[in-house]
């Protein structure tokens, strides 16, 4: 990985992180309410993109400095010529620092919300009547999930079904993980500040967000070389360094040779679909291994894809004993069971860039610890990649939020583990992870976690390291899901993986 990267636009920032950020800032000479100043009026600016003229703006304040924030934004928007009512979940007297000072700013009226589990029907009313509600109650600083006056506003909010922007994070949703104990706002649109964090990527975070902007708030890049940053948003600027250029004096024979294990003739579809894929994503060569009696389906089926009968673990290590097959990808339709695991062990055995999928994972829930053995031993990259149920067959044991929990197995298992879903988490042994955001939900259907395993392997085979083949595997995904559209089949990705990739070069210039 480009070391650059941790001050690049992928980043993403736990609360913990940009409350780092916010302290080097101030330390280095900008105070924090210039950052809070900068903050508030990125937010009126958003906001002012939503509304009409002179609209009516509803601005709810929590007791921190998310709350500092809705002050400045008030202040802005009631400057540009909107109808402002400031509502506080608690009385100022209780306010400090840089949002006592924002309050002060402001110096307009406002109300206070009364203590209690519901909400005056006046205000919900004027909540109701509202062009625009900005919910700036809790942001990074909430640590528990909503109750009383809190929660009440939040479900007033979603009932109004007025517009609303949400500053930071939509109140009750937690930074670093997406999650939304209790309940939380359902925000359209939120700006967030300096860099986006997990939780505007990791569900239900990233539904309630809406779409979500990053405002630059005079925080500088260079505070990220002493935080460190390990979670990434995965966007092509994350692996750009890492795209697999093909040679120009090169050939097919210099652009790696993927062999994928298919299953018996009953299930011979799934692995096809990896080696196609394996082939579009740029493998100089793709071999299916067939079993004997899947010869001829496989053979009715094959053009491109190359075929080779392959009866059994011993043929496989006849087979890798060249060489030139520098990656392997097993498990769709491979079927499940001891012969599975022998199969893997003799694969793994060779040392070789593997992909383990769907019955290659299956197979080992009750021997796992042999599995991550195994892989320890490979010093080729290995990637594992479960959805969340092949997950907790294999990793029963570990829990938390999706981004804790992929770290925890990769960090196990020794392979980059990339926990599919909508909200994919691709996590590396030395601690890295990326979350990605760009399948639409129609690429929830069968077939589709086979040409994911398939263009990882062809990714592999051309010599992108572990971590990057897989960040850029579920992102060409998620983009050939999108240009194949709605109504698609698992057979329409390869096809549109063409585009998305012809698409990433040109944009790139990337050859
Ligand atoms: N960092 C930066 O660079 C910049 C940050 N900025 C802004 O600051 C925000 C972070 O501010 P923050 O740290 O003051 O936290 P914030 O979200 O206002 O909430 C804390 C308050 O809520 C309370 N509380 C917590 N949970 C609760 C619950 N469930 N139910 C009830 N109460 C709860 C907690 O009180 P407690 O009761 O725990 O004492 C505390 O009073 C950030 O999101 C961004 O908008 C910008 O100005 C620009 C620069
Ligand atoms: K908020």
């Amino acid at each position: 990985m480009n070391p650059d990267i941790v001050f690049s636009n992928a980043v993403l920032l736990t609360p913990e992180e940009m409350g780092q950020a916010d302290r080097l800032t101030i330390s280095g000479g900008v105070p924090g309410i210039e950052l809070m100043e900068r903050a508030g009026q990125a937010v009126a600016r958003a906001a002012a993109k939503m509304v009409p003229a002179a609209a009516r703006i509803s601005i709810l304040c929590g007791p921190g400095n998310n709350g500092g924030d809705g002050f400045i934004a008030a202040r802005c928007l009631t400057a540009a010529g909107h109808t402002v009512q400031i509502h506080l979940l608690k009385a100022s007297e209780t306010l400090n620092g840089d949002a006592l000072e924002a309050f002060v700013r402001m110096g307009l009226p406002h109300t206070v919300v009364p203590d209690g589990d519901g909400i005056a029907v006046s205000l919900a009313g004027e909540l109701e009547r509202a062009d625009l509600i900005i919910d700036a109650l809790f942001g990074a600083g909430l640590d528990r999930p909503l109750a009383g006056p809190g929660l009440a506003l939040v479900k007033a909010v979603n009932r109004s079904g007025r517009r609303v922007l949400a500053v930071d994070l939509p109140s009750g949703v937690n930074g670093a993980t997406g999650a939304d104990p209790g309940a939380a706002v359902r925000a359209d649109a939120t700006v967030t500040f300096f860099r986006r964090k997990p939780g505007h990527l990791l569900n239900p975070g990233r539904t309630l967000c809406g779409s979500v902007t990053v405002a630059d708030i005079g925080i500088k890049a260079g505070v990220l070389e002493k935080i460190g940053p390990s979670v990434f948003h995965n966007i092509p600027e994350l692996w750009l360094g890492d795209w697999p250029r093909p040679d120009p004096l090169g050939h097919k024979y210099t652009r790696g040779h993927a062999v994928v294990f298919g299953g018996p003739m009953s299930a011979t579809g799934a692995a096809r679909l990896s080696a196609g894929a394996a082939l579009r994503a740029g493998a100089g060569l793709v071999t299916l291994a067939s079993p004997p009696d899947a010869m001829m389906v496989n053979a009715c089926h094959l053009t491109a894809v190359m075929l080779k009968k392959v009866p059994g673990a011993e043929a496989m290590e006849e087979l890798l004993a060249d060489r030139r097959f520098n990656t392997v990808l097993i498990g769709p339709g491979y079927g499940v069971g001891e012969e599975t695991r022998a199969a893997v062990a003799a694969i793994l055995k060779q040392k070789r860039a593997t992909v383990l999928d769907a019955d290659a994972l299956t197979s080992f829930p009750n021997h796992a610890q042999e599995l991550f053995t195994l892989i320890g031993d490979n010093p080729a990259p290995v990637l594992l990649t479960p959805h969340d149920g092949e997950f907790a067959r294999l990793f029963p044991d570990i829990e938390g939020d999706k981004l804790v929990r992929a770290r925890r197995a990769a960090e196990r298992s020794g392979a980059v583990v990339v926990l599919k879903g909508p909200d994919t988490v691709i996590a590396a042994p030395d601690g890295r992870a990326a979350i990605n955001d760009n399948a639409p939900p129609f690429l929830a259907t069968a077939g589709s976690g086979d040409v994911l395993a398939g263009i990882s392997a062809g990714l592999l085979a051309q010599g992108v390291p572990g971590f990057e083949a897989a960040c850029q595997a579920v992102w060409l995904h998620g983009e050939a899901g999108r240009e194949a559209g709605p109504g698609l089949i698992a057979e329409d990705l390869a096809p549109a993986l063409k585009a998305a990739i012809r698409a990433l070069v040109d944009k790139t210039a990337g050859g």
